[in-house]
């Protein structure tokens, strides 16, 4: 979706909210002033998610791709073994949540930014759209009974979607099983991760739990 084209979006009827997601737009340098221009009172939304698993979900991505990669371990660090942590690997550089989001806030007051809790959102999918609701000044339409857990897909998944009596997970690709990473790796990025996470949480004025 081209942000400089709003005539792109759908046609809302009055009471209607229209929505659009690309996960890159957090990340992008130019997209909090293009959204700007675009509309300055829009409401946006983040899904934040423990840096660390999140870089190990984008690294199943990449392997479900391209299978010959070297391994997490290898990529994580500058010069493939134990040394510096190499921040500018795209996996660890988006979850640099604080860095991103002092784009933003340089344009949108913290009141236009919901951050989903991204393990709530598994753990209590109804409570973290309770308040998404509220944040887009909605009805508590969607509450806990429009959700059931899954055993088999290990995640919840919607009773009945709208326009169907059959219920809905998301697909094969979301929800995949990660690669075990050594455990030294990741306590490598605890350490890492913890400063920039800090600063996240007071900067969203919430504490996500990532420790
Ligand atoms: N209900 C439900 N079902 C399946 N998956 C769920 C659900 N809720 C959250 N998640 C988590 O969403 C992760 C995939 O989202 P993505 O990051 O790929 O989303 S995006 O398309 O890039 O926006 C996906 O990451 P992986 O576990 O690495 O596949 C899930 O952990």
């Amino acid at each position: 979706m081209c942000l400089c084209c709003r005539s792109m979006m759908p046609k809302a009827l009055d009471g209607q909210i229209v929505m659009e997601k690309t996960p890159r737009y957090f990340v992008t340098e130019e997209t909090p002033a293009r959204i700007y221009a675009m509309s300055r009172d829009i409401k946006l939304i983040v899904v934040v998610r423990d840096p660390i698993t999140r870089a190990i979900s984008d690294y199943t991505q990449i392997i479900s791709k391209t299978p010959d990669v070297p391994s997490f371990e290898m990529l994580t660090f500058k010069n493939g073994s134990a040394g510096q942590i190499d921040a500018l690997w795209s996996p660890l550089w988006i979850g640099l949540y604080a860095k991103h989001l002092e784009r933003w806030l340089a344009y949108f007051p913290p009141s236009q930014i919901h951050f989903v809790h991204g393990e709530r959102l598994v753990s209590d999918p109804a409570g973290e759209l309770g308040r998404v609701q509220d944040f887009l000044g909605l009805q508590r339409i969607v509450t806990d009974k429009h959700f059931y857990f899954n055993k088999t897909k290990g995640f919840p998944c919607l009773k009945k979607p709208e326009g169907s009596s059959k219920p809905h997970c998301l697909g094969k690709t979301k929800g995949r099983p990660h690669p075990k990473i050594d455990p030294a790796v990741i306590q490598k990025l605890r350490e890492f991760y913890q400063p920039h996470n800090l600063r996240f949480y007071q900067m969203a004025g919430q504490d996500f739990g990532w420790q």
